[in-house]
Order: C-alpha cells, then structure tokens, then sequence
C-alpha cells in the first residue's frame, strides 16, 4: 500500500501554515517527519487522518485520489500529541477495546503486571503514554500515524518501542514525528523535514544542518 499527501494548503485565519507538502509512506517502511516547534507536524497528522481539513490537499491511495478522509475507511491509527484513553477508562479495558493482548505486553514490560485493574488516571504521564502507544501501534491497522511517541518514554522503554515499530512496519505504513530525532533518524527508512511550510525529502543528514534543523 501507498499513501501519499501531495499538495498540502493550510492556513488559520490568514497565516499560511502549510504550503507545497509532498510525503509518502509505504507498507514495510517507517517514514519520519521533522520539523521545529509549530512547523505543522501535527496539523499534517491531522490532515492525513483526516480530521483538519485544509485549503487545498490531494490525498492519494495505492496512486488513487482518496474521496473520503482516511479515518472513515477504518485502516489506520492515529496516536495524537495528547492523551486520548479517557482518564477514567481503566486499562484492561483499553486492551479490550483494541483488542491487543495484554500477557504479550506484560511480558514485554513486566512492571505494568500490577496495572491491569487501575484507571489511566491512577499512572504516571510516562506510564499511560507507554500504553498508548503500545496500543496505537499493536492495534490492527494498515497505516499507523504516530506524533511524538517517544517524548515522554524512559531510555530503555523507547529502545523497546523503536523495536515494535521496526516489527510492525513490516505490515504497515507507519508515519511519525518526535523531537527525539536521533530516534526517528534510527528507525526512518524515509525523512522528511517540515521547514517554512515546505517538506524536503532529507537523503544525507548533513542536510538537517544545511536547512537548519540541528
Ligand atoms: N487551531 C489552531 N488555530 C490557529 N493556529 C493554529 C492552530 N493549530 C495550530 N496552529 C498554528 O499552526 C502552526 C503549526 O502548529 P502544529 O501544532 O501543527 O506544529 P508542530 O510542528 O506540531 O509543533 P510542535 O512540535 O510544537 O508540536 C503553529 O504556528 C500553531 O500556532
């Protein structure tokens, strides 16, 4: 599967945001997006889930104009910058919910053993995010967009997540963006970076400092 954003207009009021966009993600390949504070990451995130709609924007799907937002065809995760699981959902729930094995997740981090009963609002910011993006990522889906994962995860925990994402890629096209870029530069088999509202395809990393980005 392809999915491509292409031609991307954005503005709020009349601060033009995004302009000239071009991204592609494809089934077997992480594609990362960077970009300073306020570049328009997550206003891309969300117009490629399809819940911002901009000015102009062709949305394009194995080469064919999608007609419709993404989110409707039921093919793809979004995990937004924010908390989404409600504060009083309590986390076996939540497995439930995405039908995503618990005893594989606690086998993997065996410290959470003891959370399966608590509501979200009973852990750490660090905890609830590490099973967001647990869920977001080993929830079934064909495109997985992920914004900022790593931002709030422990050293050790990130190395286990950047393994999941290079495990499940295999399947998926999955699209994330985080300020921890030595991560997204580990783990990208695309880069784009977000600059002036323009993405440039990043081929050498040299070029993050030509565009000044490092
Ligand atoms: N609802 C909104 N109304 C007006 N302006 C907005 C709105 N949402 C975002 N913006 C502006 O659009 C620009 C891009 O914001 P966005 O959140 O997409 O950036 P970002 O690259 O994700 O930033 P960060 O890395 O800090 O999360 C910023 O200048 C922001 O102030």
């Amino acid at each position: 599967m392809i999915f491509e954003l292409d031609n991307v207009e954005l503005y709020f009021k009349s601060h033009r945001v995004l302009n000239g966009i071009y991204l592609k993600g494809e089934t077997g390949k992480v594609t990362g997006l960077l970009g300073r504070n306020g570049s328009g990451k997550s206003s891309l995130m969300d117009i490629a889930f399809g819940i911002l709609k901009p000015k102009y924007m062709l949305i394009r799907l194995n080469n064919k104009p999608l007609q419709q937002p993404l989110y409707k065809l039921k093919i793809a995760k979004y995990m937004p910058q924010y908390n989404f699981i409600p504060s009083s959902m309590k986390v076996a729930f939540a497995f439930q919910l995405y039908q995503v094995d618990w005893q594989a997740f606690v086998t993997l981090f065996n410290n959470f053993e003891a959370y399966k009963n608590l509501r979200f609002k009973g852990l750490s910011g660090g905890e609830r995010r590490l099973i967001e993006v647990y869920l977001s990522l080993k929830t079934e889906s064909k495109i997985t967009l992920l914004d900022e994962p790593f931002s709030h995860l422990a050293p050790l925990y990130i190395e286990k997540i950047k393994a999941l994402i290079l495990e499940e890629k295999k399947h998926k096209i999955i699209i994330i963006s985080d300020h921890l870029y030595p991560h997204i530069l580990d783990i990208s088999d695309t880069l784009y970076l977000l600059k002036n509202g323009t993405t440039k395809l990043i081929n050498q990393l040299t070029e993050l400092e030509d565009y000044g980005y490092l």
